[in-house]
């Protein structure tokens, strides 16, 4: 069967790098799948869509309750009280000083990134004529409807599909955009069950509320492709000048439908990542994309157990996955006694949110090590992770520091499969923020001689975190101006005071060695 080929002339609102395809996956049974003519350098921009065909600002966080998901802008009342929020924390220096709220991460990376000029009183007006008066009446109905409480569709995602039927009955969706939501692949097998008794449910209060004129049959397709083409709009958050919240790194703002988009198949070792600026979308490669290769990104996460992933899959999207990494890739120990002890090791982690003890996780890195196992092997990187955060709640902030070293400068090297971009910046802002507590302990752990060393290190860091920042979501960016302008205000005007990067290497080595670690290679550090 000859396969027909999109090109990307068809989608207007896609402006790419390189030319870009979409045929038949290389996948078996995956369907569509997108693919690159041309080579992709490592960390590059594949694409990008300023708006996409449906956003949907989530309103399950509190910073974005006020926020017009029409034209995202932020409404004048809730942007004051920011404001106001953002001067009493105007966050101190300092691990130490760490504010404890962190919605405080979620107004500041919102307010930055989202336009911050009042939506036109015309746009809220409009808004509430084509959907948001059916939105708001049927969601504040389904607050208090006890019916089917199992099988209660997340608001986000009502909020979708009635804003998708509502636009659609106003006439303002074009057919060629209809096209390519009516066009998207339905959630199919398992999933496809797991989905019924919710598809069943939204299909039902569609039909009391009267919200579209549109057949049962369509609403029910329209549900199981959201289903099973929306992502989360996830955004760096901005940190405070040396500490960071716990947790990823970024903050969801929203969940999106964007049929081109949405054409990316899954892999578990994705060559691609997406990430938001706004509500401009990016598709950015995590490494070189050769010619011809299919694009992939992880719709679980990066995620190290080869159980945990072939769990998920099933689980949350309903077919099996059979990519590179879970077929030729490392698995953890299956059986024997080495499986066992993992899990326990798991068993522990999932009962005490401590984390389980030090010892226990150094002996099983030990055993595994001495069955052939190497240090990126799952679940090795994740017991450090354990370690490290065990270490910091005891107050051992030195301790805390060695362990991150170990992390940043030989684990991740490592780790299968590889972390992203962002990860990698975010462990980055960990050793800058803990070298800064340590500059500032009293501690006999540490010696005048090291102690010495790290600020100039500090500072060669800072200026890597705003080069790599820019690499990872682009010099224009909300995020690469926020860590510039930190930067700044920590380090001066003085651009090449921390450029000698010979003073680095034989600095960083010293450190690197009273943490336990030797021959880290030079291009890694
Ligand atoms: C977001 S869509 C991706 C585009 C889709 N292939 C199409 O033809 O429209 C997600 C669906 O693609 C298929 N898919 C994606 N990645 C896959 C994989 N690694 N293995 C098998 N099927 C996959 C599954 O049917 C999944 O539900």
């Amino acid at each position: 069967m000859s396969q027909a080929v999109q090109h990307l002339d068809s989608f207007a609102r896609v402006k790419a790098t390189v030319p870009l395809e979409i045929r038949q996956s290389s996948i078996p049974v995956a369907g569509r799948g997108m693919f690159a003519t041309e080579l992709i350098s490592a960390q590059n921009l594949i694409f990008s869509i300023a708006k996409p065909l449906l956003c949907i600002v989530d309103d399950g966080a509190e910073a974005l309750r006020n926020i017009c998901d029409n034209c995202f802008a932020t409404r004048k009342g809730i942007y004051q009280t920011i404001r106001e929020r953002r001067l009493t924390y105007d966050f101190p220096d300092g691990i130490l000083n760490k504010p404890s709220n962190l919605k405080s991460w979620t107004f500041l990376s919102i307010l930055r990134i989202i336009n911050s000029s009042d939506p036109p009183e015309a746009c809220r007006i409009e808004a509430w004529e084509h959907h948001h008066r059916v939105e708001c009446t049927v969601l504040s109905q389904m607050h208090h409807d006890l019916r089917g409480v199992e099988n209660k569709v997340p608001a986000r995602s009502m909020r979708a599909l009635i804003r998708l039927m509502c636009l659609y009955d106003a006439g303002m969706i074009p057919a060629a955009e209809w096209e390519e939501f009516m066009s998207l692949k339905v959630t199919s097998g398992i999933g496809r069950e797991k989905l019924a008794g919710h598809v069943e449910y939204l299909a039902e209060i569609v039909d009391y509320y009267k919200v579209t004129k549109l057949e049962k049959s369509v609403v029910k397709q329209l549900a199981y492709a959201h289903f099973n083409n929306n992502l989360v709009m996830d955004q760096p958050l901005l940190r405070n000048s040396f500490s960071y919240p716990s947790g990823n790194g970024c903050v969801t703002s929203g969940v999106c439908l964007e049929p081109f988009a949405s054409m990316i198949n899954h892999s578990c070792q994705p060559n691609s990542w997406w990430t938001f600026n706004g509500s401009e979308f990016q598709l950015r490669a995590v490494r070189d994309i050769p010619t011809g290769e299919e694009l992939s990104i992880s719709y679980i996460g990066i995620t190290a157990s080869y159980r945990s992933r072939q769990e998920n899959i099933i689980k949350d999207w309903g077919f099996e996955c059979s990519c590179l990494l879970c077929k030729e890739g490392p698995q953890e120990p299956m059986e024997g006694p080495l499986h066992e002890n993992l899990l326990e090791i798991q068993k522990l982690e999932r009962s005490t949110p401590v984390g389980s003890p030090l010892q226990m996780n150094q002996d099983f890195i030990d055993e595994m090590l001495l069955s052939g196992y190497h240090l990126g092997n799952y679940p090795i990187p994740y017991l450090y992770r354990q370690i490290y955060t065990a270490t910091l709640r005891k107050g051992d902030n030195i301790e805390g520091l060695k362990v991150y070293l170990k992390i940043y400068f030989e684990i991740e090297h490592v780790v299968i499969p590889p972390p992203f971009p962002d990860d990698r910046i975010n462990s980055l802002k960990k050793v800058i923020s803990l070298i800064r507590t340590a500059e500032l302990v009293e501690s006999l752990l540490i010696t005048e001689e090291i102690k010495s060393l790290l600020p100039y290190i500090r500072g060669f860091l800072s200026k890597k975190l705003c080069r790599e920042t820019e690499k990872c979501f682009g010099p224009d960016t909300e995020i690469a101006k926020f860590e510039r302008e930190q930067h700044q205000k920590m380090f001066g005007q003085s651009t090449n005071a921390y450029d000698d990067r010979e003073r680095y290497v034989n600095d960083i080595n010293k450190v690197l060695g009273w943490a336990g670690l030797t021959n880290i290679p030079e291009m890694n550090l």
